[in-house]
């Protein structure tokens, strides 16, 4: 992958991410956090558990590489990273603009990141790139710890976990916060995109909507049953804006 390119993306489409960007996400104080996914008509997010599904055009993935630039780090969840393999950079951004990608966040409770995942061999390419920290629980396994930070990685532990050994998210967000992130981007999947909307830590929602079905068998944006859902933070819509093929909706959430 060159870093150093467009990407083919035509200039027009920086132009409107930029603004988009900038016109729309919140002025920096205290954590920052910024949930954003792309889904289908239906509502999906992929097509079926433990699969990438390309759903943004064009447009709305450079929107989506603005807005990653914007942020300090970038957080997903360890299944987005078996799914995706993701490189969660703003590769697409011309390199002047970019002299350094996001930080990369890996929610990884049990230390399932495999050795050969791109966020480990990334870096090691590309000094733009900065090696991934994994929020462990604390009942991980020390040797697979010793692998990842061999692998470059950070492995930060926090030992505030809910009943399934799942770090509390608020204990992450502090962490993070004491570790300097004052604009955190949360990418997914969809158990991490259901814990966020169900924490007070979101700030605002971006949901790229893109004109296809996927149908039954797809993976809902947040996998909530219906209590579940009802817990979910009002959401305040401030612009629908067209990127390419798609509508992105930007939220302020209401906490
Ligand atoms: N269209 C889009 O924009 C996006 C789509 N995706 C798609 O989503 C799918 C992956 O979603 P999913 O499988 O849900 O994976 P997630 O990325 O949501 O990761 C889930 C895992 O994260 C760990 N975890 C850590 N903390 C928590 C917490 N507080 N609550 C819940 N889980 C936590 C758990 O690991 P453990 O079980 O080890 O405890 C859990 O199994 C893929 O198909 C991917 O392609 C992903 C991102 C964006
Ligand atoms: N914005 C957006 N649109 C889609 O259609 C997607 N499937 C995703 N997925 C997210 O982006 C990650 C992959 O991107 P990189 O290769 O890291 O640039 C993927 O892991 C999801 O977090 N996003």
């Amino acid at each position: 992958m060159d870093h150093g390119t467009t990407g083919g993306l035509e200039e027009p489409y920086y132009a409107q991410a930029r603004d988009f960007v900038q016109r729309h996400l919140p002025p920096c104080s205290g954590l920052q956090v910024t949930l954003t996914y792309a889904q289908s008509l239906d509502g999906m997010i992929a097509a079926r558990p433990g699969q990438q599904l390309l759903l943004s055009s064009r447009a709305a993935m450079a929107m989506t590489h603005r807005m990653r630039a914007h942020h300090d780090a970038i957080l997903v969840g360890i299944g987005t990273v078996l799914a995706d393999d993701p490189q969660l950079s703003a590769r697409l951004l011309p390199s002047s603009e970019m002299p350094c990608h996001p930080q990369p966040v890996v929610l990884d409770p049990h230390l399932r990141m495999p050795a050969t995942a791109r966020l480990l061999s990334g870096p090691r390419a590309d000094p733009r790139l900065h090696s991934p920290w994994i929020i462990a629980g604390p009942h991980a396994d020390p040797a697979k710890r010793q692998e990842l930070q061999r692998l470059g990685a950070t492995v930060i532990s926090v030992d505030q976990v809910d009943q399934q050994g799942r770090p509390l998210l608020d204990a992450v967000a502090a962490e993070l916060s004491r570790r300097g992130v004052r604009r955190l981007m949360v990418e997914g999947g969809a158990h991490i995109i259901q814990a966020f909307l169900a924490s007070v830590l979101v700030n605002t929602l971006v949901v790229t909507i893109a004109p296809v079905f996927v149908g039954v068998g797809g993976v809902t944006a947040a996998c909530a049953s219906a209590a579940h859902a009802q817990t979910f933070p009002n959401i305040r819509p401030l612009a629908y804006e067209q990127f390419g093929t798609d509508v992105v909706m930007v939220a302020s959430v209401q906490q």
